[in-house]
């Protein structure tokens, strides 16, 4: 659809827009605001055009370049303050990465909530992506147990919403802005099944923790099914090539039962002192 095309011309589908606003259009979040857009601006994510290499041989396009990154820094800046803003007042936490695809009904979503319910219970607020799959489940299982239940969202070149468990939610433009907030208001990780995106925080948690960058911050995978092929891979391959040392495989914990997680957490947090 062109950007010239008038409320009472058809889309492709034929619909009008007259009849319905949102044809043709994608709903997306633009840091905390949502807007309707076309797919090819939607996919235009804040982090996408904050990445997106210019050519520094076009002077015009390098010139344009250093005056947005510039102001991009103020954005970034303003990101940072609302998330400690809206994050000063949690107490103790645990953040649950998981899953985008569970599917509700499914065992793996019912571990999720029972994770949430079990954290909950145990006293902590409960901080996930806020996303669909494993992140609604543990907001749900937290909610139930009249936990704190936070969701801390990310701009996403499709439709994205906060679940509707979250009572403590942000939509962020910025991956690295928000997994400051993961990391700084927990004092451990929960990680359920997940594909990249959970691999992807499960090996940045990871790495705060052997570089001690964050200290006795216990990292606990739940599944060992799911988790098992990973470890292996770390044990014959990373460590055997002398990659990682034999210390570092025991920052994981591995478990199947959410109390087991809890255990973990509680025992971390009596050894810093803090309960
Ligand atoms: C793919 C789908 C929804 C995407 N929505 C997400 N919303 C919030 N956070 C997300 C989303 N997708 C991934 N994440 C983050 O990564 C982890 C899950 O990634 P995985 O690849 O699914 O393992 C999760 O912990 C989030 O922080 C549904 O169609």
């Amino acid at each position: 659809m062109s950007s010239t095309q008038y409320d009472s011309d058809p889309d492709e589908s034929g619909r009008h827009r007259a009849d319905n606003p949102s044809a043709g259009l994608e709903t997306c979040y633009v840091g905390p605001i949502r807007v309707r857009r076309e797919p090819d601006e939607a996919a235009e994510t804040t982090d996408r055009r904050l990445l997106e290499w210019v050519d520094p041989r076009d002077r015009a396009l390098r010139a344009d370049r250093t005056m947005r990154d510039s102001w991009r820094v103020l954005r970034i800046q303003s990101e940072f303050v609302a998330g400690f803003d809206a994050l000063s007042e949690v107490a103790e936490a645990v953040t649950v990465f998981g899953s985008a695809r569970l599917v509700p009904g499914s065992d793996e979503f019912d571990l999720a909530i029972r994770l949430g319910r079990a954290l909950g219970e145990a006293g902590y607020a409960v901080i996930t992506g806020g996303g669909p799959g494993a992140m609604e489940a543990a907001n749900r299982g937290a909610s139930g147990a009249g936990a704190q239940s936070i969701g801390l969202n990310i701009e996403l070149p499709f439709e994205q919403h906060l679940n509707e468990w979250v009572d403590v939610g942000m939509n962020f433009r910025y991956f690295f802005v928000r997994k400051t907030m993961f990391v700084k208001y927990a004092q451990a990780f929960v990680c359920l099944p997940g594909g990249f995106g959970t691999l992807d925080e499960m090996f940045e948690a990871l790495t705060l923790v052997q570089t001690k960058k964050v200290v006795r911050f216990p990292i606990v995978l739940i599944g060992r099914d799911h988790w098992a092929g990973l470890l292996e891979w770390m044990r014959d391959v990373l460590l055997a090539k002398g990659m990682i040392s034999a210390d570092d495989l025991d920052l994981l914990f591995v478990v199947d039962e959410p109390a087991e997680a809890v255990e973990i957490i509680a025992a971390a947090a009596a050894g810093r002192g803090d309960r």
